[in-house]
């Protein structure tokens, strides 16, 4: 199957800051993809890239089989949710639902008006005087209401509770299992989204370190903690993500080699096996990745 986005060594400079380098990979039709990274790592400007917003410097888009790039047959297939969205200044919560279902061909109306009461957006307010939360909600209605094939949420709960985040994740997954569709999500909150995530994308200093199905990421890394001497046995001939050591015990992170997650082998050494979860995984390779680029300097 075609993915419904590829990128084949994208580049993207800003002046003198190069904020894609060398950027490729793909997402598959109907499956929801964290898209993670630290500030400032190219999460945005990758996003804007995939909704023709701007051009890239050198290297190939392809969003549905096109480059989006003032094709409106591709965007008009794209849903593209982020906090920067500015509205006319006067502009009520219905307005902009409004200009949605004119904008939007699997625009669901009903749904709309059932995620205005679930996130408490009264349709008569102003946009202007919106709480910040409330601001970021209308965007999560929109994003959800309008079933674009391919949904694209950038950062989109900022100034949310963790009700109305926790909110947004539940109406996701349900709306997503009846009406499959192509999901994008940029994203801070890790631990928060690992359970809705299927496939990660994690980008760093503008470069992709991790294109990768969450299940196979979940056991890509083990920590194994006791000893120091029995871990470094254990862990011997393994590759280090990550290392912390306290007195003589060490908790240590490796790449997952099977023979590095078999419990018989470990309680044999005398440690202990821990899973890994995505966020210190995230951790893990990113600061290995900054670590790396400093030491080569
Ligand atoms: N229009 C621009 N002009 C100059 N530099 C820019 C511009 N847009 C982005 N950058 C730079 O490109 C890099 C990537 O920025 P981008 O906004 O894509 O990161 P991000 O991962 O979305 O960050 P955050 O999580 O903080 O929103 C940063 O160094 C940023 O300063």
């Amino acid at each position: 199957m075609n993915p419904v986005i590829s990128m084949s060594e994208v580049t993207k400079r800003y002046g003198d800051v190069t904020a894609l380098d060398d950027v490729s990979l793909s997402v598959r039709e109907n499956t929801i993809t964290g898209l993670l990274g630290r500030n400032g790592a190219g999460k945005s400007t990758l996003m804007g890239l995939l909704t023709g917003q701007a051009l890239p410097g050198s290297g190939r888009i392809e969003v549905f089989g096109s480059h989006p790039y003032e094709n409106e047959a591709v965007l008009s297939q794209v849903s593209f949710i982020k906090e920067s969205q500015r509205y006319p200044d006067n502009f009520r919560v219905r307005h902009v639902l409004r200009a949605a279902r004119a904008l939007y061909p699997n625009w669901d109306q009903e749904f709309a008006e059932s995620l205005l009461e679930d996130f408490q957006l009264p349709p008569s307010r102003r946009v202007v005087k919106l709480s910040r939360g409330m601001f970021s909600a209308v965007g999560i209605v929109i994003g959800l209401a309008s079933r674009a094939p391919l949904t694209l949420f950038d950062e989109p709960y900022l100034g949310l509770d963790a009700v109305a985040r926790q909110l947004f994740y539940d109406r996701l997954l349900a709306d997503y299992a009846e009406n499959p569709r192509t999901v994008v999500l940029s994203t801070h909150l890790i631990d928060e989204v690992s359970d809705l995530i299927e496939h990660v994308l994690l980008i760093d200093g503008g470069r992709m370190l991790l294109d990768q199905d969450a299940e196979t990421l979940r056991e890509h890394a083990v920590t194994v903690t006791g000893p120091t001497a029995a871990v470094d046995e254990f862990t011997a001939e393994h590759e280090e993500l990550h290392r912390e050591q306290v007195g003589g015990f060490a908790r240590v992170t490796v790449r997952n080699t099977g023979a590095s997650a078999d419990r018989t082998r470990a309680r044999g050494h005398g440690v202990e096996l821990e899973p890994v979860s995505l966020q210190q995984l995230v951790v893990h390779t990113t600061t290995r990745n900054t670590s790396s680029k400093e030491s080569s300097r």
